[in-house]
């Protein structure tokens, strides 16, 4: 008698690694889920209809098939299920303590997104340092400059790097090609050569003293709204912020107070507290260039990223163990 393969679940849609995805099939029969929305998920786990799921593959756009990876979901997920691959650096939508309770563990995408992410990040600090958010709706509008004023060079401004990952190392490289002065902040100090001359401060004398700030931290528990009023007044008068990130790391309605006091002189953001809803007070503020989260959206990238995470659906189905495990579970070895 045949064996039956274990089921890999795919939540939302593989774009580019079809033929990585396909290849799956070897190891197991591929399934999708037939609800669109929260509510039915949950009644379609309750009904043991995915009951035999051993790994999910997850999107980013997922979340509109099951909202937040929450207790109250971890509580139906198939019993079976044991490993969640998900499809991004930034692992927010999930719940990492519910999940490792119920022995489920959990893969994110770490790596692959550093440079796209890096580029579009000196993008905006090229742009909020240079006003041109104010030039080209001036230019769209039939005004030609309109009101832009004169912009700030990069070259010997002092950036400060909140969250020295993988995209913080890489857009390290990127502004000392533009000769700005690189400092960073961490909960731990990086050893010297990850620092890479890198300058090591406390995060309030990164706030006091950047003229520019980066934000490439994760968001956690820790990290929601680390910079709102308190921090804002610490800065230098005329910063400029940068946010690649997640919106929910800074305190949009503070910062909006921020901005209009002057105190914050441009702010560019890929990231926003309530995707796809933005702030009025960002939108209708000139010095703020907005881009819709398309810190990774390249055909080369999203491709790697997809390649990365089909890699950890393999080795969970195959090896029982995750290629880039989540740090919060990175060192747990009795999953028994
Ligand atoms: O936002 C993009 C990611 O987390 O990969």
């Amino acid at each position: 008698m045949a064996t039956q393969l274990p089921k890999c679940l795919l939540l939302g849609e593989i774009e580019h690694a079809h033929d990585e995805w396909n290849s799956l099939a070897e190891f197991a029969e591929l399934v999708k889920p037939a609800s669109k929305n929260r509510e039915d998920f949950i009644e379609e786990c309750r009904s043991g209809a995915l009951e035999g799921v051993i790994v999910a593959y997850r999107t980013f756009d997922s979340f509109t098939i099951t909202g937040r990876i929450d207790a109250e979901l971890v509580a139906v997920l198939p019993k079976s299920l044991k490993f969640i691959c998900h499809n991004g650096a930034g692992y927010d939508q999930l719940d990492i303590q519910p999940l490792t309770d119920r022995k489920i563990r959990v893969s994110n995408v770490p790596t692959a997104v550093d440079d796209a992410t890096a580029d579009v990040n000196m993008f905006l600090i090229i742009g909020a340092l240079r006003n041109f958010n104010i030039g080209i709706s001036a230019l769209r509008n039939l005004e030609w400059r309109g009101k832009a004023t004169l912009g700030h060079d990069p070259q010997n401004k002092v950036l400060g790097i909140l969250g020295m990952g993988g995209i913080g190392k890489t857009l390290k490289r990127r502004c000392e090609a533009f000769d700005m002065i690189v400092q960073y902040h961490n909960r731990r100090q990086l050893p010297p050569e990850e620092e890479d001359g890198a300058k090591y401060v406390s995060f309030d004398e990164l706030l006091a003293t950047s003229d520019v700030i980066s934000l490439n931290l994760p968001l956690n528990a820790h990290t929601r709204h680390i910079i709102s009023t308190a921090e804002f007044e610490k800065m230098k008068d005329g910063v400029v912020i940068v946010n690649t990130a997640r919106g929910a790391v800074m305190d949009e309605a503070a910062l909006v107070e921020a901005l209009n006091s002057g105190k914050v002189r441009s702010v560019g953001l890929d990231v926003f507290e309530e995707e796809p809803t933005v702030h009025p007070g960002l939108l209708d503020n000139p010095n703020v260039l907005l881009i819709p989260h398309m810190g990774t959206f390249t055909v080369e990238t999203q491709t790697k990223m997809e390649v990365w995470n089909i890699e950890n659906a393999k080795m969970a189905l195959t090896e029982g163990h995750l290629k880039s495990p989540v740090p919060e579970q990175a060192d747990i070895t009795d999953w028994d």
